[in-house]
């Protein structure tokens, strides 16, 4: 059960942003070399992204994993899903999966972001 004030925050960040990434630290200062590499991979394919810090925020912490039923962080969200972790996110990376999951759902990389 999530409380309904996080569902509503975390549905407002994923609906409000095509990209969305929650982890410990932020886009700058990334208190988590599993948060750094995929802020790392975000930063190489060139795509804006909001980092939310669920360090500052333990409810939103506790919420996502139930929210997303996954224990873990960083969690990357795309368009309103989850795509994964960072695990994924740097497999997706390096297969080409992710800049063609970007390019189809309409999210803007490189030059053009
Ligand atoms: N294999 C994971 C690594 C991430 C991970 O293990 N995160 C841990 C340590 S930072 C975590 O978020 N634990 C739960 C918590 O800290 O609330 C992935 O692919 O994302
Ligand atoms: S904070 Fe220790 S592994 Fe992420």
């Amino acid at each position: 059960m999530v409380d309904q004030n996080v569902k509503d925050r975390i549905e407002q960040d994923i609906k409000g942003n095509d990209v969305v990434l929650y982890m410990k630290g932020t886009p700058v200062f990334p208190q988590c070399g599993f948060s750094a590499a995929v802020v790392q991979v975000l930063s190489t394919v060139g795509v804006k992204f909001k980092g939310v810090n669920i360090l500052e925020d333990p409810g939103l912490r506790q919420g996502l994993k139930d929210y997303s039923n996954w224990p873990t962080f960083p969690q990357l969200y795309v368009k309103g899903e989850l795509v994964g972790g960072c695990d994924i996110v740097r497999e997706m990376y390096e297969s080409g999966e992710l800049q063609s999951l970007l390019a189809d759902k309409g999210v803007a990389t490189g030059a053009n972001a």
